[in-house]
Formats: structure tokens, sequence, C-alpha cells
């Protein structure tokens, strides 16, 4: 007997990896992530970088003031690795008890890396000091020499970066973030149970073809970027296999209308306000409707040894309108992804 799953009632998400920008920007963000996650990683990215704890607190700080009224939306807050990011300031991380990882941006991977690192030896002290207080290091996985092709570039990181710095640091807690080939899914189940990977419903959801459709399509620009369909087709396959290793990261990432919609558009998709819809559609696709909860809301608090959330949530088979765009900053928009079109799935609060 087959039966079509029609509601579909779990415990809570979290997102393990999403840009909320900052200042003005987060009167839009925060509502929206506040909404659909009980909890947050928040990415260091902005302009400065968070690159200390005192810069993190003062970050949380702002965002928290953001939350709309009665919300008990938890950012946890990582710090940006540089190339002298001292073993202290792990210490002092650790010790704060709300930054809960640190992020390693390879200089020029991707928005807002320029201050990021240029060789991974000069963080090797500071990886060690994080390998012994377990604390997470989070990775854009992209090598940035630009001979290498943009379409590889995840690839040849495992090999060139990954496999090497967990030889160095076997017992280094690593999150392959937003990842987007076989490879690298491959890469993680091989990988002990200190590796996991966070999966965007994005690159869940579409293969390259989307940036191409009838003509440039900017919004469905990010980085990494869209792969072919076999890489999509492994990708679904590991986020709902069931393995732990695997958990909800959305990597939504703002950026006003026009900044997308130009000669040179910036990387990144806004998805925080229908994320979930979106990933029930990428899993309903596979008739693995069940195995969402673990994906979207137990095998992340598992890898950060955090407590799961107690609060519950449901999606209906019941059509969502995206809007076509939100208020943003200085007047500017924010265009989400799928703007304009009609979700079959609706998220709420029960
Ligand atoms: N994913 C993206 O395309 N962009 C992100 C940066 C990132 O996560 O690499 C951003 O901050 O805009
Ligand atoms: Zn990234
Ligand atoms: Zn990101």
């Amino acid at each position: 007997m087959t039966s079509v799953m029609n509601e579909l009632i779990i415990r809570q998400p979290d997102d393990w990896h999403i840009h909320l920008r900052d200042d003005a920007a987060l009167a839009a963000t925060v509502p929206h992530v506040a909404h659909q996650f009980a909890r947050a990683i928040i990415m260091p990215n902005l302009r400065p970088p968070v690159t200390t704890v005192d810069a993190a607190q003062a970050y949380r700080e702002r965002i928290l003031a953001a939350r709309p009224v009665g919300s008990t939306f938890e950012p946890l807050m990582t710090l940006y690795l540089t190339d002298t990011t001292t073993p202290e300031e792990i210490a002092k991380a650790k010790a704060s008890g709300f930054v809960k990882a640190v992020k390693l941006y390879p200089a020029g991977a991707t928005t807002n890396s320029d201050a990021g690192v240029t060789a991974i030896e000069k963080t090797h002290p500071a990886l060690a000091e994080m390998a012994a207080q377990g604390v997470p290091l989070l990775v854009h996985g992209e090598v940035t020499d630009p001979a290498v092709d943009l379409f590889d570039r995840e690839a040849a990181f495992i090999e060139q970066v990954l496999k090497p710095l967990l030889n160095k640091f076997p017992d280094l807690r690593v999150v392959f973030e937003h990842i987007t080939t076989a490879d690298a899914a491959a890469f993680v189940r091989s990988a002990g149970g200190n590796v996991g990977a966070t999966i965007t419903a994005h690159h869940l959801l579409y293969n390259r073809n989307a940036i191409f459709q009838g003509g440039v399509r900017p919004h469905y620009y990010c980085l990494p970027v869209l792969k072919r369909e076999r890489h999509r087709e492994a990708l679904v396959e590991a986020a709902t296999s069931g393995s732990s290793q695997f958990f909800l990261g959305t990597d939504s990432a703002p950026h006003a209308k026009l900044t997308k919609e130009a000669a040179c558009g910036c990387a990144g998709c806004y998805t925080a306000g229908e994320a979930l819809e979106m990933y029930a559609m990428a899993f309903d696709s596979v008739g693995a409707l069940d195995k969402l909860e673990g994906f979207a809301s137990l095998h992340g608090p598992a890898f950060y040894r955090l407590p799961v959330n107690e609060r519950k949530v449901v999606l209906r088979r019941q059509d969502k309108v995206v809007p076509i765009s939100y208020p943003y900053v200085h007047g500017d928009t924010l265009v989400p992804l799928e703007a304009g079109s009609v979700l079959p799935w609706t998220f709420a609060h029960v």
C-alpha cells in the first residue's frame, strides 16, 4: 500500500549555516530565520569580518535585538579564521559558550573572503587548539587557484586541503559546508564521525542548468556554484540516507536586488523565508519525507553536542506563494529564490 503524506510534524529544525548580514539588514533577515528555525549558525563574513570573541558578542546582541517580540530564536556565533588567529582567541571562544565554531574561508573563494586564510599552514596553531578543545572548523571548501575550473574547485579542495588537514589533525571536528558534489558526499562518508556536512535546499533542488534557463538567471548563482545533475542526485541521496553526518544548512545569503541583477552579480541565494518548504520538496521528490526530521532537527545538534529542540512544527501539503521580493536595506529589495513561484508545501508552527 502506498500512502501520500500530507502533513509532517517534526521537532523544530535548526539552520547550521546562514548569513544574516548586519545593522539594517537584520530587520529583514532575522524575522525569517527566527520563524523557521530555533537556532542557527551565523556566518562571520561581515565587513570587517568577525574575528574576535568580543566582536561576536556585539554581533550576537544586534541579532538578538532584531528578533520579533516573543521570539526565542538563538543565534550560534562563529569566528572568522585568519592567518593570525591565536590559540588564546580559540580558548576564549570555547569559554564564551556562545561561539560554537570557527569558519575557514580560503582568501578570495567567496563573498567577503579577502581577509581569509592565505595558506592553511599559517592556521596550524589555531587548529591545534581547536582540535584540543573540540571546537568545530567550518570550511568553505573550494580552492582559489584560477587555473582550476570553477566547477572542479570543491573536488580539488578535498585532495589539496581537506585530506592533508585531517591527516595532520585527525581529531579536528570539521563541517564541510554547503557541499555540492558527489565527491564531497563520498569523502564525508569515508571520513570519521568527526566530519559532517551541510547541504542547502537549492543544491538539492537544482542542477547548473537552472542558472541558464532561457537566459542568465542571477538568483540561482551562488558559491559553490550549482553542479551537474549527477551531483545533485548524490546530494539528495546523502541528505535522505539517514546518515547523521549530513545536516541542514541553508546558506541563505542575502544580496540586494541591484547587486544580484548586475553585470558582475554577487553570489548567494536567499532562501531563509521559504527554506523548510524547499527542503520538504526535495525530500518528497524521492519519497523520503520520513528522513527530513533527522536531517533538519537531529543530526546537527548531535554533531554540535547540543540538545534537540522540544518545540514541534508542521509542514503541510498546501500551496505557498513566494513573495516577489522582500524589503531590504537602503530602499533596495531582496529577491528570494523562486520569487513569485507557488511551492507545494507550507511551513507553520503547531
Ligand atoms: N554562498 C554564497 O554564494 N555566498 C555567501 C558566501 C558563502 O557562503 O560562500 C555570501 O556571504 O554571500
Ligand atoms: Zn561558503
Ligand atoms: Zn555561506
